[in-house]
């Protein structure tokens, strides 16, 4: 099938006609204690409310450590409602009408652990589902090596959703180093893109801040991060580098912790990313006489959509 080139279709307004909001970013000191860490997560996500922020973003694995040995017996089963994690996010959300990217816990289902993030609604339900689709592994000998595969399995589908304050895409960490992943979401018209994520100290320093603007700049849209803290009394090797951000279509940052427990708040204004793309009309000047990016998750459907009417016509026109 000869591929079909994607352009974006009009932005369109988020369901609460909101053109600003506040963002809080809670970046969680997290602990080898479940509960703890639900409360810890209620109790910030109640005060970013309280200050105004109607979208909250949390980190990749807040309800335990990102640690790969112990990752599956925490893993929660969320189809099933078996998610006290899940269902903490869901009652603050209803209770506080906040829609919250809620960072990602590992997920049991079908016997797999998934590094999974939900979206939640205004009104406490589940908008969408994100299962990490780029699993991290690194090999730098004498100084990290880490398997993510060893114990979860990879999702098999990009995330965007409408959400009360806009078009949101989902990535969780890793997933932020594939641009096309990024491209496809501005393809589907995401206002602003959420990374949920445990950058290392390793990559962090040199990769974290590049990357985030990379996204953002080259779709001129919002990015926004958000890490657990750095626990300087970890025994893991692991230790997290923090920095949650929040950057805007220009590569400007709106918002930014450092590497300690912090919630940090910044502002989208949706307009931005209009007059961004008008001062500096990237998608006009992009040459898809040249190359071009393919959405095939909607090729596919094109296809098979194709096949059912072909399917129908010829059952109708053999009259059975
Ligand atoms: N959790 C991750 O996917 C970590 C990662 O990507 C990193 O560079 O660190």
């Amino acid at each position: 099938m000869a591929p079909t080139s994607v352009s974006p279709p009009p932005l369109r307004p988020p369901k609460a006609n909101t053109q600003k909001y506040k963002v809080a970013l809670c970046q969680l000191l997290v602990s080898a204690d479940k509960e703890e860490n639900i409360a810890r997560a209620r109790s910030r996500i109640e005060a970013a409310a309280d200050a105004g922020a109607m979208l909250i973003v949390m980190p990749e694995i807040w309800c335990c450590p990102y640690s790969m040995d112990t990752l599956p017996s925490y893993a929660e089963d969320i189809d099933g409602g078996a998610s006290p994690s899940i269902s903490m996010l869901s009652e603050v959300a209803a209770a506080r009408k906040i829609t919250i990217v809620g960072g990602s816990i590992p997920e049991k289902a079908s016997g797999k652990v998934f590094n999974t993030c939900c979206v939640i609604g205004t009104d406490g339900q589940i908008l969408a589902k994100h299962r990490k689709l780029h699993l991290f592994e690194i090999d730098i000998p004498g100084d990290i090596k880490l398997n993510e595969s060893d114990t979860s399995t990879g999702g098999q589908e990009p995330t965007v959703v409408d959400t009360d304050v806009g078009r949101i895409g989902i990535g969780i960490c890793h997933d932020i180093r594939f641009p096309e992943l990024a491209m496809l979401y501005r393809s589907r018209g995401a206002h602003l893109i959420c990374y949920p994520s445990a950058f290392n100290i390793s990559t962090g320093e040199l990769l974290w801040d590049l990357m985030q603007k990379s996204r953002a700049v080259d779709n001129q849209l919002f990015v926004a991060t958000c890490s657990p803290a750095r626990d300087p009394n970890t025994k893991s090797e692991y230790m997290i580098w923090g920095h949650s951000s929040l950057i805007g279509p220009f590569g400007e940052v709106l918002a930014a912790a450092r590497h300690e427990e912090a919630t940090v708040m910044g502002e989208v204004d949706l307009s931005m990313i209009q007059s961004t793309r008008e001062n500096l009309p990237l998608e006009m000047q992009s040459r898809g006489d040249l190359y071009r990016l393919v959405d095939v998750q909607r090729q596919r459907e094109t296809a098979s959509n194709g096949a059912r009417a072909r399917g129908s016509g010829e059952r109708r026109r053999s009259g059975q």
